[in-house]
């Protein structure tokens, strides 16, 4: 049996400003291996899911599980340890502009070792070749020396996938990674984010817009609208009236 890497228990969050919870009444449970997307519309709850399960959004209600013990129960040192085992890539991708690819996949390694050597830019052959190594997965070893400022949006969400590999994740969450790339460059990237989480065995969850992309790669699908759960399963069973209830539309999957 696959090991449970997370698991959310009856979770609901409701921001203190808000009239109505963000996320009610969340069960769901994640395996390793899985290649999640999570689907719905602007303000459905997508990127509270995401920060309630690396811990940084604590619920009002219920509990999250990583492996078996509550993140409730951890305190600030153990949570910091969890979050070296959850990569996290962005939709503007988060870099240093001014350092090369290499030096900004070198900050993925910043979560494991002193502020002083972190500051210092002292790192080991090990790490450096470690570093190579992934630069190279992601296919940029031509572009390692350059600064990141001069590389295309493509180029940037993969040195951000190569910084949160080197950090050896058990767990890759991207909000909304490719939403600021054009479809071909989409395409591409959640090629290669499928390519790693087969190699590394990893549970990736994903929020997207594009619900053909998550058709095409993921192994299961999440809607999400008005903070609840209102799908979940493969992606061959997400069928028209799936899309039409969680985005409100006349429209078509096709
Ligand atoms: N820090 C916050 N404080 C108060 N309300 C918030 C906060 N973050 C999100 N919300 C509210 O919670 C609800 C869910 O927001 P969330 O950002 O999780 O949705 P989303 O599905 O990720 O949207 P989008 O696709 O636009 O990013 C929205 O009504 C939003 O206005």
């Amino acid at each position: 049996m696959l090991a449970k890497l997370i698991q959310l228990y009856n979770v609901q969050v409701h921001y203190k400003e808000s009239e109505r919870p963000a996320l009610s009444e969340i069960n769901l449970s994640f395996q390793q291996g899985e290649f999640v997307c999570i689907l719905g519309q602007s303000g459905a709850g997508k990127s509270t899911l995401l920060r309630t399960i690396n811990g940084l959004q604590l619920p009002s209600n219920g509990e999250v599980f990583w492996h078996d013990t509550s993140l409730h129960q951890k305190n600030e040192e153990q949570l910091r340890k969890v979050r070296r085992e959850m990569g996290m890539i962005f939709q503007h991708f988060n870099l240093i502009p001014r350092l090369t690819v290499l030096q900004n996949v070198l900050t993925g390694l910043f979560g494991y070792r002193s502020s002083f050597k972190s500051l210092i830019g002292w790192f080991t052959k090990q790490e450096l070749e470690e570093a190579a190594n992934v630069i190279d997965a992601v296919g940029l070893t031509e572009q390692i020396y350059r600064r990141v400022e001069k590389l295309s949006g493509g180029q940037k969400q993969r040195v951000g996938i190569a910084r949160s590999i080197l950090q050896k994740p058990k767990l890759l969450l991207g909000d909304e990674p490719v939403s600021s790339l054009d479809p071909g460059t989409a395409n591409q990237i959640f090629k290669l984010l499928w390519e790693l989480h087969e190699t590394h065995n990893l549970l990736t969850i994903l929020n997207v817009h594009d619900v053909q992309l998550a058709k095409k790669y993921a192994s299961r699908i999440i809607a999400l609208k008005e903070g609840r759960v209102v799908f979940d399963g493969k992606p061959a069973d997400f069928l028209e009236e799936d899309f039409v209830n969680t985005y409100e539309t006349n429209g078509s999957l096709s």
